[in-house]
């Protein structure tokens, strides 16, 4: 990643800190009971709850953006020091680890534990005062996922400034998404650990030994999908692992009469949709919605993607990737979306087919009411289908689009997106019901399949 990346991302960064800046700190815990009126009760409820919301979507994007600085790091040892990418990684982890240090000589106070090997840093912090909030959080998180989220600036702020009953509801929602957190965590190979290695207490000693079994390396994060029953899987098609790539694939020899790449821009794909230049520009599409999301397993669909951000509507979340074929190629019926240039002439379709490479975006599943669409896009020097959102997407909701007219006849599937609008299948099913649509088997991930066994 160049600092140029970096620096496109701490934008980003600040943007969402900001978001969090004015979420926490807030006075927004006094008691239920003052308010009478039912509406307002009400209205304060769903405030309240996005508020959460926002925090619980600043937690993924600081895990995510703490991983990127640490590869960051670990690649540019040599740039210096003083490089803001490493200043800022080393902050990073300074505050991680002071914040897990203040919690440890708190749990220490109350229980009593052992304290045995606590550097002299703790032994002075013991002596100071009481903080029962950090005591709980031992208790409810459990040292790994305290040390996973401790890496969130939005996580830690959240501790020190939220009111007393929004602070323990936000605990709450984290503990039921401690798998999610704990895969994500994972699957951008964020150093937990770092910060507890020091700590020599018993039970920090039992989840760093028991941790050490599950280090098995990642490739990309979209390589591993947590499974409804909470084990991890590697999405794979045909016994092939479904690989991730950054570009589509253009093979010449695929392509006997033209040998031209169908998605290089030419002057009649009109101007450019995010510059408005009629030439040929630099732009390019923004990608970092595909870092917010995590594949999932939905019974009876397969794998499929759950927000892990507060989308906006009309937001760009990625490109459809995958390797591009002639109109004519027939091979692959389950992933194939038809390519054309948002002005249509004949002669510059393309089939992107995304059974074995391609990106997060070939795992969207359809809706018949989705909360998102493909568009078609003339950006930089290429054309592209995009996937924009439809209306605003809340984190942990399922991000669909519509398949279009035809997928589920052809294929002859019923549908379960089970919309009040489904056009696909007239039954009502509960989720447990047989898959009707599944047209593969997950592999578990054999590395990992201890990870439950001795994680949860
Ligand atoms: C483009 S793939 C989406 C990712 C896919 N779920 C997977 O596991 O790789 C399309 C396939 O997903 C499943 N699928 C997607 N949406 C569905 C729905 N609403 N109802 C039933 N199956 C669905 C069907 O097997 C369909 O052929």
């Amino acid at each position: 990643m160049s600092s140029d990346e970096l620096s496109v991302l701490e934008t980003e960064y600040f943007r969402g800190t900001s978001v969090q800046e004015s979420t926490v700190g807030t006075n927004e815990d006094q008691e239920w009971s003052d308010y009478d009126d039912g509406e307002i009760y009400e209205n304060r409820i769903t405030r309240t709850k996005k508020r959460r919301r926002k925090i619980l979507a600043a937690i993924y994007f600081d895990i995510n953006h703490v991983s990127i600085l640490r590869r960051f790091f670990r690649a540019r040892r040599g740039a210096g020091a003083a490089h803001h990418g490493i200043v800022r990684y080393k902050a990073e982890c300074a505050h991680t680890a002071n914040f897990i240090d203040h919690v440890v000589a708190q749990t220490a106070i109350a229980h009593g534990f052992e304290p045995f090997d606590l550097d002299c840093e703790i032994e002075t912090q013991i002596h100071r005062s009481k903080d029962p909030r950090s005591v709980v959080l031992v208790t409810q998180l459990g040292w790994k996922l305290l040390a996973i989220c401790a890496h969130s600036e939005a996580f830690r702020r959240a501790c020190k400034e939220m009111g007393r009953t929004q602070w323990s509801m936000l605990l709450g929602e984290i503990s039921q998404n401690r798998r999610s957190l704990e895969v994500f965590a994972r699957s951008r190979s964020l150093e937990w650990r770092g910060p507890l290695l020091h700590l020599r207490t018993r039970s920090i000693y039992e989840t760093l030994v028991r941790a050490d079994i599950d280090l098995a390396a990642v490739g990309h994060p979209h390589h591993l999908v947590r499974m409804a029953d909470g084990r991890v899987a590697c999405p794979t098609y045909e016994d092939k692992l479904q690989e991730n790539i950054e570009q589509s694939i253009f093979r010449s020899s695929d392509w006997p009469l033209s040998r031209r790449d169908p998605t290089m821009r030419v002057p009649a794909d009109g101007e450019c949709d995010l510059c408005f230049s009629k030439n040929i520009c630099d732009c390019t599409v923004p990608s970092l919605a595909g870092d917010l999301v995590e594949l999932v397993e939905y019974r009876g669909k397969g794998v499929g993607v759950r927000a892990l951000a507060n989308f906006k509507s009309d937001d760009i979340l990625g490109l459809y990737l995958g390797e591009l074929r002639p109109r004519e190629y027939k091979g692959d019926p389950i992933y194939s979306l038809l390519q054309q240039p948002k002005m249509r002439f004949p002669g510059r379709e393309a089939i992107i087919s995304s059974k074995q490479y391609g990106n997060w975006t070939r795992f969207i599943n359809h809706s018949c009411d989705p909360c998102t669409m493909f568009r078609r896009r003339t950006v930089g020097d290429r054309i592209y289908t995009t996937i924009e959102a439809v209306r605003d997407i809340s984190i942990f909701e399922e991000i669909t689009v519509d398949y279009g007219k035809g997928y589920f006849t052809a294929n002859k599937m019923l549908c379960l997106c089970r919309t009040a609008a489904c056009r696909y299948n007239n039954q009502t099913g509960s989720a447990d019901q047989p898959p009707a649509g599944s047209h593969k088997d997950m592999d578990i991930y054999k590395p990992l399949d201890i990870y439950k066994a001795c994680d949860l």
